[in-house]
């Protein structure tokens, strides 16, 4: 069995710029991965078959499942006719805007180029990702990245300042495709993009938290109040900047203090089933 992990990503910025006529949206967002994370692990099989064990009752096991279509892409595209039982142990929250699907089909191209020892760069790994959906690139590389185009094309950047990261997830999903098609793009606020860059450049831990920003805030919150309340403790509790993390409804709160942490987790467990602390994981992969 070959195991790989797939880390879960959180957006620092996330701006839309228009949209576009195949209907996506053309976006420009700072994301990075922390380290939550799902296990994947992988066993050729002679049957030719794609196979998804996993841990958790609430994601498809068919062909719906994003490691099967990443799968099913790899044996396509490269004529391969082993099959695959994959086994995803599920941390990351489902449908919570930390992209833990995307990050598991990643994961699986990563795997099944070592499993069938492909060879294939990763940049090729990343072409493939962007077939499956508009995160995958971007999780093929992990670290840290300004993703622009349909969130496909993927500028690695430095690591972000150190700092710990709460998240909270309250119990609903949201739907990505109604979020974006609920966004008034002649009232969006745009987040200050180049100030984040530069506080990342420049490690300046203040500056990244003055240059948070979500486009997709508004409309989810409107959908689901709960989020504004989740994202109005954290900061009662006392992280230094708290927003919510791609379509929702995951908020994360940045703190580079341990005891303060420390507090603003216990605080949000007090509201929410799903909380996380933990670190950012920093720079991108360059090798497959
Ligand atoms: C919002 C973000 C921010 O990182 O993440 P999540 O909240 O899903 O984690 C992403 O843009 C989500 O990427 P991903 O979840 O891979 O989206 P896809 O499967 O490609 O698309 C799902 C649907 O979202 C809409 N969509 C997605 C990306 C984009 N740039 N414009 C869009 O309008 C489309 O309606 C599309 O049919
Ligand atoms: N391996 C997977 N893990 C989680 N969700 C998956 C997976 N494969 C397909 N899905 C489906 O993808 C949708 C989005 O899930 P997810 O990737 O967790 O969220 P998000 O896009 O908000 O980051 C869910 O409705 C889920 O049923």
């Amino acid at each position: 069995m070959l195991y790989v992990k797939a880390p879960a990503k959180i957006n620092l910025t996330l701006d839309v710029l228009y949209k576009r006529p195949d209907h996506y949206h053309e976006v420009e967002m700072v994301m990075t991965t922390v380290d939550l994370a799902d296990r994947i692990g992988l066993e050729s099989r002679t049957d030719g078959l794609i196979k998804i064990i996993s841990t958790n009752g609430f994601i498809p096991t068919d062909y719906r499942n994003l490691a099967y279509q990443a799968a099913q892409l790899i044996k396509d595209t490269y004529d391969i006719s082993e099959g695959v039982t994959i086994s995803i142990e599920k941390e990351i929250p489902v449908a919570a805007g930390l992209a833990g699907g995307s990050s598991d089909a990643a994961a699986t191209l990563k795997g099944l180029n070592r499993l069938w020892r492909l060879n294939l760069s990763i940049d090729t790994i990343a072409e493939l990702g962007a077939k499956i959906g508009s995160d995958v690139s971007f999780c093929v590389y992990g670290g840290t990245a300004l993703a622009t185009g349909r969130g496909e094309k993927i500028q690695k950047l430095p690591a972000p300042p150190t700092c710990w990261v709460v998240l909270a997830k309250p119990k609903i999903g949201v739907s990505t495709a109604q979020v974006y098609g609920g966004l008034k793009i002649d009232e969006i606020e745009h987040p200050n993009t180049h100030q984040m860059l530069q506080a990342i450049e420049r490690n300046d831990y203040r500056l990244m938290c003055n240059s948070i920003g979500n486009v997709l805030e508004s409309v989810t919150f409107k959908l689901h109040p709960e989020v504004v309340m989740i994202k109005e403790q954290m900061k009662r509790f006392g992280a230094d900047a708290v927003l919510m993390s791609g379509s929702g409804p995951t908020v994360f709160g940045l703190v580079d203090n341990e005891s303060r942490m420390g507090r603003v987790y216990n605080g949000l467990r007090g509201f929410c089933d799903e909380v996380f602390a933990v670190r950012l994981l920093g720079e991108s992969n360059s090798l497959a």
